[in-house]
């Protein structure tokens, strides 16, 4: 009896495998993967340990991380773009001033700042409360709370003040990597608001899964922008994913 059971259990898990693996179309098993590892596996997680996620990571830098050591604070977790990144801001002749649109705990964050050269700026975008607070704690402790300026709220509501505010002309570099249907309309109001100049560099994260259909046939069919594809994974996982590098012509 209790070898049936088993038998059974283990040729049940081996055809949800090849279920999942082979049968389903990719998108059907990108919206499980976010589904298990975004919400099932995270408040598992979260009743398991009694904290939330942006809480653990920051207790894993405070543990694992050195106190004003960027790259130390950076490899506490899972970067997939680690590469990537260190090609095009070498490609941009290092950047001064650069806009990035979801900030979560302050990973990206870091990790662009630490490539930043002296006097350079980055300014990130959280709405998320929680997030924003962790964020802060998290550059803190790497040490960039000057060259990372943390502005919690909305894209929508920010970009059109970036000018005034922040006495910004135009970015650099723009890492887009906030909720994906907010990709497009972020993008025009950059646009619109005079944020773009001639080889300003867009580059949006997940264009696959969660993915931005939207996004993707506006700048590939633009002729303000020269985009490329750049495979990728997403974070944590072995689905396919990918960033869109878009240069802005003027
Ligand atoms: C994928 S996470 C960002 C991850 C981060 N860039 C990193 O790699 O470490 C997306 C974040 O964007 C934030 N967000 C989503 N839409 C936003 C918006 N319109 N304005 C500001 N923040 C937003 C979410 O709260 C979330 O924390
Ligand atoms: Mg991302």
């Amino acid at each position: 009896m209790l070898m049936t059971c088993v038998y059974l259990c283990a040729g049940g898990a081996a055809l949800m495998y090849i279920l999942y693996r082979w049968v389903l179309p990719s998108t059907v098993r990108q919206y499980l993967v976010l589904l298990w590892h975004d919400f099932l596996l995270e408040r598992l997680l979260d009743k398991i340990t009694g904290s939330t996620r942006p809480q653990r990571i920051l207790r894993a830098v405070q543990k694992n991380a050195t106190r004003g050591d960027p790259c130390s604070v950076v490899k506490v977790g899972v970067y997939p773009h680690e590469q990537l990144l260190s090609l095009i801001f070498a490609f941009l002749n290092y950047p001064t001033t650069v806009l990035e649109l979801g900030t979560y705990c302050g990973y990206s964050a870091v990790r662009m700042a630490s490539l930043l050269p002296p006097n350079a700026k980055l300014i990130t975008l959280e709405f998320n409360p929680e997030s924003a607070a962790i964020a802060r704690e998290v550059i803190a402790f790497a040490g960039l709370q000057d060259t990372i300026h943390l502005i919690e709220g909305a894209s929508g509501d920010w970009i059109p003040k970036m000018k005034e505010r922040f006495g910004v002309k135009t970015f650099d570099l723009i890492f887009l990597d906030h909720w994906k249907d907010r990709y497009l309309p972020d993008t025009k109001l950059l646009e619109r608001f005079g944020l773009l100049r001639e080889g300003t560099v867009l580059l949006a994260d997940n264009v696959i899964c969660p993915g931005t259909p939207d996004y993707l046939d506006y700048v590939r069919n633009s002729p303000q922008y020269k985009s490329k594809f750049f495979k990728s994974h997403l974070e944590y996982t072995q689905e396919e994913d990918g960033l869109e590098k878009s240069v802005f012509l003027g």
